[in-house]
């Protein structure tokens, strides 16, 4: 299993700088892109077919017009519908535009509908703001048109960096892309809009770059880090989690989260409830054992234990001054902690105030997962908050702003969503692929909390462990499928957990 870099434009730009540097010519590139941009196209149009190619005015669509001449020598009919004639083309792009050697049509001419594929090779990892215009135009012809497109390298419009579409953006069935796959091609809605995506070797290397470091997450990022079980060992050695709670009416979320923790290994894993809420914990708990604690002294009092080693905390114990004292009485103890829902939300518009909890100097990982209208209400209030936090929730990108509330709180960010991103607080970052629209279910968080405590407590490092936990989650409630509910989501880890260990 090797590690997946996803690269920005400007690191792509420097890792085709450097290819070029090292001896291989841009135009090399450009024929090697072309040509399996030729070959994607091939496969999805085996038979001799009409295929219309959309030519931007950078290299994107160099890449373009040499496909467009592979295909028409394979006996395809082509057609090249272009934004700039080749004589208005440089560099690389009017090489490749001169290659291509017959009639290009202006965009405005191009006719999706009679086409049996489009190639889409307008704008790629150059684009650089919104499109507007003639461009827009063409776009919505080609995807009102219902024709299978491939985008090359990124569909257009849409942002490599962010997946976020630039005025309009082209909907593909493929892409291909090329060296690796871009943060874009992994996030909302520049997902949807590539299709699958596959990506061709042109003898660029991804490695070494400077900047942020962004992979798809899979094992690769967490497998070496998953605690191992000691044949000799017994429970004690795997950790104790400790679930908070909420009040009576309020309690399902936290036995959620500890059936995560417990599915996921933990060696032991205990639900903190008050005394009010006990019986009705207890009428629904096995193998979970309870404390009771009514209030965060009592909570304080009992991690002087140092048995138990990680925490989660947040799913419905409501939004207030309570929460945010159970929350420090958590961070004040130093120990693994995830701070879930209410444990976020009720520091609302005190940005600053949580991440000095957070930033306070300690040993043990805090893992913060919230989904977007949380991130959002931590950082942007209502209320009082400062520019930095409020920057950092206004930034257009997903990325961006998990690792913004990494670096701000010093903790490890779950940006939860369909594109789940985990940031730690130095910039690297991994986004998430393998989930299921039917993980989107009533207490699905919870579990997810649940299982990043549970790897915790049995010694895995924050990121990895939280990366892991989102992984399998996404795992479990895909293998699942239809008719998916919380409570199904633990009991799919064991499968999960088979297969990944063997
Ligand atoms: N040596 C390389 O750099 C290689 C690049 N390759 C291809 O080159 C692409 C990147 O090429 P470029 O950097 O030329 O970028 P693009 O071809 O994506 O687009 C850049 C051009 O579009 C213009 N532009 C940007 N945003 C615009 C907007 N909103 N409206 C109108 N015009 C806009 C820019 O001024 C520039 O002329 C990659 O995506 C890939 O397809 C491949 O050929 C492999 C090698
Ligand atoms: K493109």
């Amino acid at each position: 299993m090797r590690m997946q870099p996803l690269l920005n434009s400007r690191q792509m730009r420097e890792a085709d700088r450097r290819t070029i540097e090292n001896g291989t010519p841009g135009f090399t590139l450009m024929l090697r892109a072309g040509e399996a941009a030729a070959d994607a196209a091939c496969r999805m149009l085996p038979q001799a077919g009409r295929v219309l190619v959309l030519c931007g005015p950078g290299n994107n669509g160099g890449d373009g017009f040499v496909a467009a001449r592979i295909l028409a020598d394979r006996g395809h009919r082509v057609t090249v519908a272009a934004m700039k004639p080749v004589a208005d083309l440089s560099g690389d792009a009017a090489e490749a535009g001169h290659l291509w050697g017959e009639a290009v049509c202006p965009l405005a001419a191009a006719d999706p509908a009679g086409a049996d594929l489009v190639v889409d090779a307008l704008f790629g990892t150059g684009l650089a703001r919104d499109l507007q215009g003639e461009v827009v135009e063409a776009i919505a012809r080609v995807n009102g048109a219902g024709r299978p497109v491939l985008a090359i390298d990124v569909p257009s419009g849409i942002d490599a960096d962010t997946g976020l579409v630039r005025g309009a953006a082209v909907k593909a069935e493929r892409t291909v892309t090329f060296a690796c796959r871009k943060p874009g091609h992994l996030l909302y809605p520049g997902r949807a809009h590539a299709g699958a995506v596959e990506v061709a070797d042109i003898g660029v290397s991804c490695m070494g770059l400077d900047g942020p470091a962004v992979h798809a997450n899979g094992p690769e990022i967490w497998l070496p880090a998953f605690p191992r079980i000691d044949p000799a060992g017994h429970k004690y050695d795997r950790g104790h989690a400790l679930v908070l709670s909420g009040g009576p009416g309020h309690t399902g979320a936290a036995r959620l989260a500890a059936r995560g923790a417990l599915r996921a290994g933990a060696g032991l894993v205990s639900v903190v409830t008050s005394a009010r809420a006990l019986a009705v914990n207890a009428a629904h708990l096995t193998a979970i054992m309870m404390r009771v604690c009514d209030d965060p002294d009592e909570f304080s009092d009992l991690l002087t234990d140092d048995r138990f080693n990680a925490l989660a905390l947040g799913p419905a114990l409501g939004v207030g001054e309570a929460t945010r004292r159970w929350v420090e009485a958590a961070l004040e103890a130093d120990r693994a902690t995830v701070l879930d829902a209410d444990a976020l939300t009720s520091f609302s518009g005190m940005a600053e105030g949580f991440a000095a909890l957070a930033r306070a100097p300690r040993e043990h990982p805090v893992v913060l997962t919230p989904h977007e209208g949380e991130l959002r209400r931590l950082l942007a209030g209502p209320g009082e908050v400062s520019a930095e936090a409020r920057e950092i929730a206004g930034r257009p990108s997903k990325l961006d702003r998990a690792v913004g509330l990494a670096a701000f709180a010093n903790a490890i960010v779950v940006l939860k969503g369909a594109d789940t991103v985990v940031a730690s607080p130095e910039g690297s970052a991994v986004i998430n692929e393998n989930g299921s629209p039917y993980l989107g279910t009533a207490g699905s968080g919870d579990v997810l909390g649940g299982i990043v405590a549970g790897l915790m407590a049995q010694g895995m490092p924050g990121f990895e462990a939280a990366a892991c936990a989102v992984w399998m989650h996404a795992e479990a409630g895909a293998r699942f499928g239809p008719g998916l509910i919380a409570e199904d989501i633990p009991e799919g880890l064991p499968a999960v957990l088979r297969d990944l260990l063997g």
